[in-house]
């Protein structure tokens, strides 16, 4: 048995335009996002892999970014699932900052370390910064798993219980999943998926509104590592350009 998922990064945001640093502050998809997320929907129904359920985080851009998708498809009416485990990397204190002015600020080795390290979380985040979640609806079950900063480890133990419980079940069902993320939720999936390494989950950057195909065996680890692209040129140059924020 070959279970199939997709993993989609959300398009454009208006703070991705502006190189803000993003986390679970609620951003809409710019124009050029929902250009994006409908490119998307189309490479998934020229490539015939129409998704059965989907999955979203409970942020807008990836929200929109699914409805776009699945719209262009014909696939607006699939069944729905959300979760905050899914959620982009909180990214604490320096929600709403510049990324060039934090990297003048902080110099880039700093800079990187919060960016990209396996297990350096950025600052906390104050309860009362005008950035802050705390006191938002969608997160008032939390409780004490609502966070205050995460680095990519936090990411995977918080997203792990759900990739296990909630989109394992879905495959298992003969479900082709469609997960509408975000570049650190993903890096944290894809981390899990590929064995990557602490080390060199670093130089990873997954691209926004590009389809990413995993075929998954039995054990539901990938037939083909690191998946594929359905626009691999174009995908290839997005995350180089993801990888070049801040500069
Ligand atoms: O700002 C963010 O939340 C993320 C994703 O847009 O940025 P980065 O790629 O720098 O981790």
């Amino acid at each position: 048995m070959t279970y199939e998922l997709v993993l989609l990064r959300h398009g454009e945001s208006e703070w991705n335009a502006k190189n803000l640093f993003t986390g679970w502050v609620d951003v809409d998809l710019n124009d050029k996002g929902r250009r994006e997320a409908v490119h998307g929907g189309e490479l998934l129904a020229e490539a015939g892999l129409l998704p059965d359920v989907v999955h979203t985080s409970l942020l807008r851009r990836a929200i929109t970014t699914a409805h776009l998708a699945l719209d262009v498809c014909d696939r607006h009416w699939i069944p729905v699932r959300r979760s905050w485990r899914l959620n982009e990397r909180h990214y604490g204190g320096l929600q709403g900052k510049d990324k060039k002015q934090t990297m003048e600020e902080y110099g880039e080795e700093q800079f990187m370390l919060w960016r990209r390290s396996f297990d350096v979380p950025p600052p906390p985040i104050a309860e009362d910064d005008e950035y802050s979640q705390f006191g938002d609806p969608r997160y008032a079950g939390l409780g004490d798993d609502m966070p205050h900063t995460e680095c990519l480890k936090d990411v995977i133990v918080r997203m792990l219980p759900y990739w296990e419980s909630d989109i394992i079940a879905d495959l298992r069902d003969g479900q082709r999943v469609l997960v509408a993320a975000h570049g650190n939720s993903l890096r944290a999936v894809v981390k899990h998926l590929d064995g990557i390494s602490d080390e060199d989950i670093a130089g990873l950057n997954i691209p926004t509104g590009m389809p990413l195909l995993y075929r998954l065996d039995d054990d539901f680890r990938p037939t083909v590592p690191g998946g594929e692209y359905l626009d691999p040129e174009a995908a290839a140059a997005a995350a180089a350009a993801v990888a070049n924020q801040g500069r």
